[in-house]
């Protein structure tokens, strides 16, 4: 039974202006195991039209090419493939090594396309390098080694996976005389070992060689003819089991391609790293300056105490101030001046007011405080020094123990606490002594002696502070025949996990939480405004790295057309192809992702050394989560800019990839 038949194949090009070109016209013949064919016939008469039908690389001809009992037309994509793979080695003029490949890898590259073990596939494309004599330099590259042994090489490379027919293309054309002989033995072995030869050549002497001679003329068989009878052996064929490539060959081709151009593909990941590294570096600054803040804060403040206080008629109003008259507007800011020196009428919490308050889930117990901020009104003197208190606040649970850097909390009547610079400028040991205050209590002025018990400091409250027990700002209020209303009061609970849920139960009936912490949101959502702000124009960069991305890939794409070619002849599929570039995309997302991110980790260190030395602050916080984000989104930006390169490499037509210069 033939190996191969051909029955009455045409080939009709279509041309870019219009109109066809006949580059076949029905040529039949019926081709034996053992036999070494030569196709000769002039420039264009269309050798290479019909090697490229018979080598499946170009299915849309007429007529049958006839394989195994199939017409070739018919095969399925994964029967195509499986008859690369399987059935069908080419020798090409000009070699068509992958540059960038030792000569193993070269010669078993049907194999890693076939998913074949790593073992085997050395064993097996040793034994072929040293039966083609090369054995010494199966380690070098393609440009390390002479034009004959380049062609040795391929002749390894298309008998890998044992198949029945081997096409070559002028496989002596680029050699000279005395190599044109070794290869032409070669070849001649490979037909006596029982396969099919079929090679196109231009010259009579190689055609000379062979034991079949058919002459091509203007795409019609014009002569066929028997010259030599070469001995065979029957040829029994190795059992190699041929799969699909797995993601992971992909993977390690795109990684072997990557090496070879090291420089531009680092260069193009630094450069995209730029991108990330800024994402990150705004994520985590945002991050590390929010945080500051709120620990700042919770610091200064015991976690089991929320404090809560009336909301002032600016916040209470909906209303827009352009809308409002003149009296209005006058009215308005004297409540506002009123809530904040603690004198308003409408800051004092009513009785009903604390219950309400106190019936808040998780709440065990309250406090009553006062707190009011003046201008000049209250003094502090003691030995012929005076000092002006701008803040005038009663004891609480919030004040913690730490912030009493001297003393201790005053407990009675008498008794009072100072914040510390106002005792300095009062002048030193002034524990423990009676110092004269003068006070604006209601609408009178008094002046009475207190003990000074304790020194309070405290970065988040730098204004000179009094502070009182309740109970002795009550009586004091009490004896000058004014009535002291709460104005703030503080929520205990025991669980510091339950303080949250506080804070927001308060906001939900109607009140606010200390000035501080009001101040803190406030302060906290314009950093998230400006890290989001930053982070997006950061991201802009990241446009920039896809569009470089995509430049280099398709650059490569366009570079590697031939090895494309290769690739496919060889059995690759448009999977394969696709997924060996979308690796290579991966592989630079990857690469630029970590040294984005290990820069913003070595950048954030030195940041939170300069910020810690001058100010005990770290700004960075640079966290895991940012980390795996940076990397992520630098894959994902990668495989996107990646998509229309590795598209492109995988629809590219074997036949005018293998044609390209
Ligand atoms: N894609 C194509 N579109 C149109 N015409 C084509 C195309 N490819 C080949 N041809 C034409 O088909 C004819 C046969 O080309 P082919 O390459 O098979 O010739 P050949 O015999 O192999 O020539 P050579 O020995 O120079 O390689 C030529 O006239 C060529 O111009």
């Amino acid at each position: 039974m033939p190996v191969m038949e051909l029955k009455n194949v045409t080939k009709t090009y279509k041309m870019a202006g219009g109109g066809t070109f006949e580059a076949l016209r029905g040529i039949s013949a019926s081709f034996e195991a053992g036999e070494l064919v030569a196709i000769v016939g002039e420039s264009g008469s269309g050798k290479s039209t019909l090697m490229n039908a018979i080598g499946g690389l170009d299915s849309d001809f007429g007529g049958e090419i006839i394989y195994e009992g199939k017409n070739l037309r018919n095969f399925s994509t994964q029967e195509l493939v499986d008859y690369h793979k399987k059935s069908i080695g080419f020798i090409f003029q000009n070699f068509n090594l992958i540059s960038h490949l030792n000569l193993i890898d070269n010669v078993s590259m049907a194999m890693t396309l076939s998913n074949v073990s790593e073992d085997f596939r050395k064993k097996r494309a040793k034994e072929l390098l040293r039966k083609v004599g090369l054995e010494k330099h199966m380690y070098k590259k393609p440009d390390q080694i002479s034009g004959g042994q380049k062609q040795r090489v391929a002749i390894a490379r298309a008998l890998v996976n044992d198949p029945d027919v081997i096409i070559a293309d002028e496989p002596t054309g680029a050699l000279d005389a005395e190599t044109t002989d070794t290869i032409l033995d070669m070849i001649r072995e490979i037909a006596e070992e029982g396969k099919l030869v079929l090679m196109v050549t231009h010259s009579d002497k190689v055609a000379s060689h062979c034991s079949r001679v058919l002459r091509i003329d203007n795409g019609e068989l014009i002569s066929d003819e028997q010259q030599l009878d070469l001995e065979y052996t029957e040829n029994t064929r190795e059992d190699i089991k041929v799969k699909n490539m797995s993601m992971w060959k992909a993977i390690k081709l795109a990684f072997l391609n990557m090496k070879a151009k090291l420089g531009r593909n680092l260069l193009v990941a630094l450069g995209s790293s730029i991108g990330i590294m800024s994402v990150v570096l705004m994520l985590a600054l945002g991050k590390g300056v929010t945080s500051y803040v709120s620990s700042t804060m919770k610091s200064y403040t015991n976690p089991n105490i929320t404090e809560v206080h009336k909301k002032s008629s600016t916040q209470q109003t909906t209303k827009n101030p352009q809308n409002m008259s003149r009296e209005e507007i006058a009215k308005q800011q004297q409540e506002n001046m009123a809530a904040l020196t603690g004198s308003g009428t409408n800051t004092g919490f009513t009785k009903k007011d604390i219950e309400k308050l106190s019936k808040i889930k998780h709440v065990d117990r309250y406090q009553k405080g006062y707190s009011s901020f003046s201008l000049g009104t209250n003094t502090v003197k003691y030995n012929n020094k005076q000092a002006s208190l701008m803040m005038l606040q009663t004891m609480s649970d919030s004040i913690s123990k730490s912030s009493i850097v001297e003393g201790k909390a005053p407990k009675n009547n008498h008794e009072i606490m100072l914040d510390r610079a106002t005792a300095d400028l009062l002048g030193k040991n002034i524990l423990d002594k009676e110092v004269t205050l003068t006070l604006k209590i209601g609408e009178k002025t008094i002046t009475q002696n207190f003990k000074v018990t304790g020194l309070y400091e405290s970065q988040s409250q730098s204004s000179s502070t009094v502070f009182f027990t309740y109970a002795g700002l009550q009586d004091l209020y009490k004896t000058n025949q004014e009535k002291l209303l709460p104005n703030v009061v503080y929520l205990h609970t025991a669980n510091k996990d339950n303080t949250k849920m506080i804070k927001d139960k308060v906001k939900d009936l109607g009140y606010t939480g200390s000035m501080q912490e009001q101040m803190t949101e406030m302060f906290t959502k314009m950093l998230n405004i400006i890290t989001w702000v930053l982070t997006a124009i950061a991201a802009v960069s990241l446009v920039v790295s896809a569009i470089m991305i995509l430049v280099v890939l398709n650059i490569s794409v366009v570079e590697r057309t031939k090895e494309i070619g290769v690739l496919k002849a060889l059995g690759a599929r448009r999977k394969d192809i696709r997924r060996i570039f979308a690796s290579e995309a991966f592989l630079i997302g990857i690469t630029s992702g970590a040294i984005g991110v290990v820069v913003t980790y070595v950048l954030g260190f030195f940041i939170n050394n300069f910020t810690k030395a001058a100010f005990e602050v770290n700004v960075v916080s640079m966290t895991t989560k940012y980390a795996i984000a940076g990397i992520v989104i630098s894959v994902v930006i990668s495989m996107i800019a990646g998509i229309l390169p590795s598209n492109r490499a995988s629809k590219l037509d074997p036949v005018e990839a293998l044609r390209k210069e």
